[in-house]
């Protein structure tokens, strides 16, 4: 609240950040010298926090910067079902609605996996209503984060394939742990399945159409430094600094005013999410379609079994 309030009496904007006075001057605001000076790497003092929670998401609340950390926590791998779907954008829009919350660091609870994608059960041995479920809540999780007006960063502590790629993919900075053993990447290739164009579209917004080409036939899962080389991710740090870094970097991103942030993504992400949008439900009867095939049913039960059965 205390954010909204300044910057609006100043200039009667949305926003904080250097704006015009009434008089034609310019003038730093406020509220960004506190963000300037905003601790990166001993978080947020407890009297300013918010915390709150559901079975599978975690939040942090830090109102006096303005700036959410959300976790997912879904043992033991962070697959995104349903119920974690559902849960998160219960949460988002909480965050959304709290005017005091100008951006988000999306993390993980668990130390090793960021997320291992969308959670495989949900799209297997379920009927055609179930999958329809399912893939609007994909849907709606992506175009949240894809279209959002806080500042939304990702901070990968752990390998990212599949689902939990597109959700790094849809932030607007990514960094990652520097840890060889992570990977992150858009594999549905390996699966027996076809990444669908929201995807691709994301994809190739991010790394050009080259590399996106190469990346989805291939299913390729890079490791954090061949990640960076290619632009998946923006910055990998040492593992335990990679709340740190995200922190530092939005006050970074904070520093922009509002408005012109947000008008800026507007312009740069609508019409890839307007794709989507178009077409929804022909997306979801496509999914469904695709999902019940007999030879996919059979190509995802081989790899759950591959997983359960693969040499760790
Ligand atoms: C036309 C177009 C239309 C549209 C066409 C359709 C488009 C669909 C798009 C799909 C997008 C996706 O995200 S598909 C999901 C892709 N995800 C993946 O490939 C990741 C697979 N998982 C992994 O690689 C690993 O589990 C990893 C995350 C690195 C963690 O390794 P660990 O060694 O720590 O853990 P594991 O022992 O492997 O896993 C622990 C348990 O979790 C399970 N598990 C692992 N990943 C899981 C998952 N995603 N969903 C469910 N369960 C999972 C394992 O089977 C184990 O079960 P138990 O043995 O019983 O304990």
């Amino acid at each position: 609240m205390a954010l909204r309030a300044v910057s609006a009496l100043t200039w009667g904007l949305g926003g904080p950040g250097v704006g015009p006075l009434r008089s034609g001057t310019f003038l730093r605001c406020a509220t960004q010298h506190r963000l300037e000076k905003m601790p990166s790497s001993i978080g947020f003092p407890e009297a300013s926090r918010r915390p709150f929670s559901s079975h599978r998401i975690l939040v942090d609340v830090d109102q006096s910067h303005g700036v959410a950390t959300m976790k997912l926590k879904n043992p033991p791998v962070n697959s995104l079902s349903l119920e974690l779907l559902t849960e998160f954008v219960i949460s988002w829009e909480k965050l959304e609605n709290d005017k005091s919350c100008r951006g988000v660091i999306l993390t993980s609870n668990s130390p090793k996996i960021f997320s291992a994608g969308l959670d495989i059960t949900d799209m297997y041995g379920k009927n055609a209503a179930h999958y329809a479920e399912f893939w609007k809540a994909v849907q709606e999780v992506w175009l949240k984060l894809y279209t959002s007006n806080m500042v939304v960063i990702a901070a990968i502590n752990g390998s990212s394939p599949a689902g939990g790629c597109l959700m790094s993919l849809a932030s607007d900075y990514r960094i990652m742990a520097d840890n060889p053993k992570y990977t992150i990447g858009l594999n549905e290739t390996l699966l027996g399945i076809v990444a669908p164009f929201w995807f691709k579209d994301n994809l190739v917004n991010t790394i050009g159409n080259r590399a996106s080409e190469h990346a989805l036939q291939r299913g390729l899962l890079f490791p954090p430094a061949d990640a960076l080389k290619i632009g998946l991710v923006d910055q990998i740090v040492p593992e335990d600094k990679v709340q740190s870094t995200a922190l530092s970097v939005m006050s970074e991103w904070l520093k922009i005013p509002d408005h012109a942030r947000q008008l800026t993504k507007t312009m740069m992400r609508k019409p890839t999410a307007d794709r989507l949008l178009k077409q929804r439900e022909a997306d979801i009867q496509n999914f469904v379609s695709f999902i019940s095939k007999d030879s996919i049913q059979k190509s995802l039960h081989m790899y759950l079994k591959f997983l359960k059965e693969r040499e760790k």
